[in-house]
């Protein structure tokens, strides 16, 4: 069983922070509370990338995957994620990030 507990703060650096709670489902003891912004940010990353492939990457012929620009809006948290993924799964032609 699991349990993950976030609290998101717009004006906070960074916004969102929590827990991720694991617990034995057979009996019900606590196994493990693990920081919640690294795992978010994987998971989030991960599904974006896998929802690009899907809906995007996979339709695009060879010409536009090679002119193919990644921008990255926000440099946060989420944003290096992000970056990260998207740069070690696909090659781009440019990466643009857009700071505050
Ligand atoms: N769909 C999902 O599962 C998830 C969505 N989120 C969302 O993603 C967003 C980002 O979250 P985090 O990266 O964790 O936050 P963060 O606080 O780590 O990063 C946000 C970044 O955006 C920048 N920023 C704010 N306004 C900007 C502007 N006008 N132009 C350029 N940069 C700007 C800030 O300077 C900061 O570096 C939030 O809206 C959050 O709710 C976060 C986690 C999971
Ligand atoms: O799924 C999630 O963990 C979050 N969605 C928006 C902020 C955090």
């Amino acid at each position: 069983m699991c349990v993950k507990t976030i609290t998101s703060f717009p004006e906070s650096s960074p916004a969102i922070d929590g827990a991720v709670s694991l617990f034995n489902s057979n009996n019900g003891r606590l196994l493990l509370i693990a920081d919640a912004k690294e795992i978010t940010a994987r998971r989030t990353a991960t599904a974006s990338f896998l929802a690009t492939q899907l809906l995007a990457f996979k339709k695009w012929k060879n010409e536009q995957k090679e002119n193919a620009i990644l921008t990255i809006l926000g440099c946060g948290v989420q944003g290096r994620a992000h970056l990260d993924v998207f740069t070690q799964l696909f090659k781009w032609n440019k990466v643009k990030k857009k700071k505050r």
